[in-house]
């Protein structure tokens, strides 16, 4: 409002008389002041007007009531039209003073109206200010709830995902034990089922003794079967037919043995079973390693009614001896610990040749329990060669005994097992029995006429196991018989031999297999000496340490006396010590 107040005066004169002008027309035009708010301005325009209303009405009235003449009464509504035109004279100033009060009442009530309009539109902005207020309240509330919305969602995906993670690790947790349990558990059930026990050369296994028989004052047999878990069930079974694969594995190779444990003293022997009827006469059910070829066979062996696998020993009390006597005690029931088995000489692999057409030979001086690995070395033969007997080599045992109880009592398992071997190798295997109670001993005559060396004529030559010594000029003169290089039918590796032929044929190591070259066959013909020590000096001379084993050494005693006699003999045999 750019208006001004441009005139407003009040004039009063001396007299008493009011006059006052007021410039009314001209209040239209007020003007606010910027500093003014029109309510102010009008709050005080209103209260000088009245004042000056007040004023001039009471001046007014009392100048009226002083110059001019009383109004005449009106005596009825129908005036004269004389006195209407006075009247019409007289009314202009009355007029004239009504237009203004009517003008100012105008302008009253614009101002009330612009007033009140002004405060409408104050308050509807403030109403407008309020409802924006209010809308952006409600939209900040609105946002506000929309974040936390998100947010909480965000949360919750977060903690989802976070116990997704957590559970994602127990499960993952949770299968890698389980997958390592039944790996383990078929880990286990593997080496269970696989593994030779409850007969192996770690550790001792349980076995009890399930028959005992006295064959002499001296010699007993035990019979033993191994001890398994009453809770094995199908497990157990595994075990029993490992136990049976071993039993036919060892019985196609030769001699082997396994230690008997005296658990109070905690001293360990070597016993060697005697071999079984029953497996060497086995069908081919299972290959040189022992695996099972039939599965017929599989089945039974899983079968509860198959029969145990047993052990039997031949063992002598010797007076004095530690674990001899105590087996001696020992009656059915009694549980003993064996650790096994250990292998010692493959026969099969010493007297076979590639392509030999020569027949072969195969002598056994056992002296007592010597017998026993004299009857393994002709089982496996027997085992080997019984599907063509005409290729197995000729067996024969010569068994020195003390007294005739060793060999004479009616049942005894060894006299019965070398009379059927006798039988069904149809006299490959020959034995005679000597019994020193009867002044019968074993006599180098025994040898000769057995290895028929003196009727052989070969020339002249060094025994074998001086052939290392032997000339190189003689060699190359061709005076010395060929000598073969190989592992198993070579002299000079025989001297310093272990006797630990077992572990090495069945490697796929070439260096284990038989090296004679065909047509130029080496030593074929064993001549196998078994007993106690003293026996076994008396006929093939001591064995001696070194590297912490027992060696064969040189031939001596009464076949080293031979040899020397009869070149053949050293020529055409190997003299194995057991
Ligand atoms: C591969 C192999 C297989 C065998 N197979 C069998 C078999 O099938 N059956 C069998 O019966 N035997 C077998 N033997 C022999 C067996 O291993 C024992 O050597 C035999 O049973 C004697 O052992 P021991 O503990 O009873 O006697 P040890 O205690 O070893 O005594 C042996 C001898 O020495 C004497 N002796 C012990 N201590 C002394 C001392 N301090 N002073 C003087 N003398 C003493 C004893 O009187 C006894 O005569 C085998 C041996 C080997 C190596």
């Amino acid at each position: 409002m750019s208006g001004r107040l441009i005139s407003a005066g009040i004039c009063l004169p001396r007299h008493g008389a009011v006059e006052g002008r007021l410039d009314l027309m001209k209040i239209k035009s007020v003007s606010l002041s910027s500093s003014q708010t029109p309510r102010h301005t009008l709050q005080r325009l209103y209260t000088q007007r009245a004042q000056h209303r007040q004023f001039h009405v009471s001046g007014f009235q009392a100048a009226q009531s002083r110059f001019s003449p009383p109004k005449p009464k009106k005596e009825n509504s129908q005036s004269s039209p004389e006195a209407n035109a006075a009247k019409d004279q007289d009314e202009p100033s009355v007029s004239k003073k009504e237009i203004r009060r009517e003008r100012s009442r105008l302008i009253r009530e614009k101002l009330r109206e612009q007033e009140k309009e002004a405060y409408k539109r104050q308050e509807l902005e403030r109403q407008e200010e309020e409802r924006v207020e209010q809308e952006i309240v409600e939209k900040t509330i609105q946002i506000r709830e929309k974040l936390a919305q998100i947010k909480r969602m965000a949360d919750d995906q977060k903690s989802r995902s976070q116990k997704g993670k957590g559970s994602n690790v127990i499960r993952n947790t949770f299968i890698a034990g389980v997958g390592s349990a039944a790996v383990l558990f078929l880990w286990e059930m593997w080496r269970f089922a696989y593994s030779t026990e409850p007969l192996n050369d770690q550790r001792f296994s349980p076995f009890e003794i399930v028959d005992r028989q006295q064959v002499s004052p001296t010699a007993f047999i035990i019979t033993v079967k191994p001890v398994v878990s009453r809770w094995g069930g199908l497990a157990n079974q595994w075990k029993l037919a490992g136990l049976e694969r071993l039993q036919h594995k060892l019985s196609r190779e030769g001699t082997w043995a396994v230690e008997i444990k005296q658990p109070e003293l905690q001293v360990a022997r070597d016993y060697t079973p005697l071999p079984e009827l029953d497996v060497l006469s086995a069908a081919q059910e299972y290959d040189a390693h022992g695996r099972i070829q039939n599965f017929q066979l599989l089945q039974d062996l899983m079968s509860p009614q198959h029969p145990v696998p047993t052990f039997k020993f031949l063992i002598r009390r010797t007076d004095g001896g530690e674990v001899s006597s105590w087996l001696s005690r020992r009656k059915v029931g009694d549980v003993i610990e064996l650790r096994g088995p250990h292998q010692s000489f493959n026969v099969v692999a010493r007297t076979g040749y590639k392509e030999a057409e020569e027949a072969k030979k195969v002598m056994f001086l056992a002296g007592g329990t010597g017998i026993a690995p004299a009857l393994q070395a002709a089982g496996s033969l027997f085992r080997e060669h019984r599907q063509a007997l005409g290729r197995m080599p000729q067996v024969d045992i010569i068994w020195a005994n003390r007294s005739k109880e060793d060999v004479k009592a009616a049942d005894n398992p060894v006299v019965e097992l070398l009379e059927q071997l006798k039988q069904k190798s149809r006299g490959k295997i020959n034995y005679v029995c000597t019994v020193d109670e009867e002044g019968r001993f074993i006599t180098a005559n025994d040898i000769i006429a057995k290895t028929q060396i003196a009727s052989s004529q070969p020339p002249p030559r060094k025994l074998w196991f001086w052939a290392s010594s032997s000339s190189p000029k003689a060699e190359q003169n061709g005076s010395e018989k060929e000598e073969s290089n190989c592992y198993y039918h070579s002299p000079k590796h025989l001297i310093t031999s272990a006797g630990e032929d077992h572990g090495r044929i069945d490697g796929k190591d070439s260096r284990w297999q038989c090296a004679c070259p065909v047509g130029k066959p080496g030593f074929k013909n064993l001549l196998m000496v078994s007993g106690p020590e003293g026996f076994n000096n008396h006929f093939a001379g001591p064995k001696y340490w070194a590297d912490g084993k027992e060696r064969q050494g040189p031939v001596g005693g009464v076949i080293g006396e031979l040899t020397k006699k009869y070149p053949s003999l050293a020529n055409d045999w190997l003299v194995l010590k057991l």
